[in-house]
């Protein structure tokens, strides 16, 4: 398994590091998307103000929570109390995609969690990337390859950092986000680019 792990204050820090490659992009990291300031204000005002709901979901022959919480908006329905607004604009300005929708994860904890998964292709227009913003505490992702699952990186996911990964990805590789012993509060904002909702121009 390879790690990317970058401290924050590393002044050899690279502005992006490509984890995977593949003709649409692959997956890139860039660890000091926006400065911890901003990223404290984003956590704080999504934490506090965003329509966080408990999902449930089928599991076996019981139905159970989803270990996070989630929140999702429209782009043409933003909450003007949010800073998803701000959040898209600096986004857009680093992936350049027709960004529609906007979901959010809140994990609570070290036993919040997201299994690993390719995001439903049928929710994501072709050809179109997925972008994704951490605020919080520090998670670690783990993306794999399908056909091989020894093939594995691990991404320590720090606040105010932006992961891009592309549509192809999400059938060539899975990623998730683990349980682990000890974790404060996390929150990702996942820019997606949804088939059948308008886009911004
Ligand atoms: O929270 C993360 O970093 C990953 C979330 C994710 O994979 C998803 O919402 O599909
Ligand atoms: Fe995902």
């Amino acid at each position: 398994m390879r790690t990317a792990s970058i401290a924050r204050d590393d002044l050899f820090a690279p502005a992006m590091l490509p984890l995977v490659e593949d003709a649409q992009g692959g997956a890139r990291y860039w660890p000091g998307f926006v400065d911890p300031a901003t990223a404290r204000r984003w956590f704080e005002a999504l934490a506090s103000g965003a329509d966080w709901r408990q999902a449930r979901r089928p599991m076996y022959d019981r139905i159970v929570d989803v270990p996070r919480l989630l929140a999702g908006y429209s782009v043409v329905a933003l909450p003007d109390a949010l800073p998803l607004a701000e959040m898209l604009a600096r986004v857009r300005a680093r992936v350049p995609a027709p960004f529609n929708a906007i979901g959010l994860n809140f994990y609570r904890d070290g036993r919040d969690s997201v299994a690993m998964h390719g995001d439903k292709l049928h929710a994501l227009r072709e050809g179109h990337p997925i972008a994704l913003v951490s605020l919080g505490a520090p998670r670690r992702m783990l993306i794999r390859s399908t056909a091989d699952h020894a093939d594995r990186i691990a991404v320590d996911l720090a606040p105010g950092s932006l992961l891009c990964m592309s549509h192809a990805m999400q059938t060539s590789h899975e990623h998730g986000i683990p349980k682990t012993r000890h974790a404060a509060p996390r929150i990702s904002v996942v820019f997606r680019v949804h088939p059948g909702e308008p886009s911004p121009a």
